[in-house]
């Protein structure tokens, strides 16, 4: 069993269901488990998908996620980022990348890159 971190910020998270949908039946066949920051977490579960859901990011749902990824506990990091918006958890969110490079952590902050990590895993 592999754990996925899956995040997007709001202008995201509509791309981050569709990317969810599309492989559905990849991450049944690879048996991924995801856990989420609160919000992204519950537009996946309303599309049928069991997620642990952690607290929203701006409440330090970025940080939990950094944690896990510390204790070796993630195993890939998919992150919709908004670089058009403005996020004032930001010093979180640059905890939860650098502790990707630091434990080298898949992570992938586009749906692009996301479809190639999903291929690969
Ligand atoms: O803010 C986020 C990532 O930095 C995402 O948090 P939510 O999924 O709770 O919206």
């Amino acid at each position: 069993m592999k754990t996925v971190a899956i995040i997007a910020h709001n202008g995201k998270k509509a791309e981050m269901v569709q990317f969810l949908n599309n492989h559905r039946e990849a991450l049944q066949a690879k048996n991924i488990t995801l856990i989420a920051t609160g919000t992204t977490g519950a537009k996946t579960e309303s599309a049928g998908f069991e997620v642990e859901k952690l607290l929203s990011g701006p409440l330090g749902g970025d940080a939990q996620i950094a944690s896990r990824i510390a204790e070796g506990k993630v195993d890939m990091v998919i992150f919709f980022r908004d670089p058009l918006d403005k996020h004032p958890h930001e010093p979180d969110i640059f905890m939860l990348m650098r502790l990707c490079d630091v434990h080298d952590i898949p992570l992938a902050t586009n749906p692009a890159s996301a479809r190639l990590l999903m291929q690969a895993f």
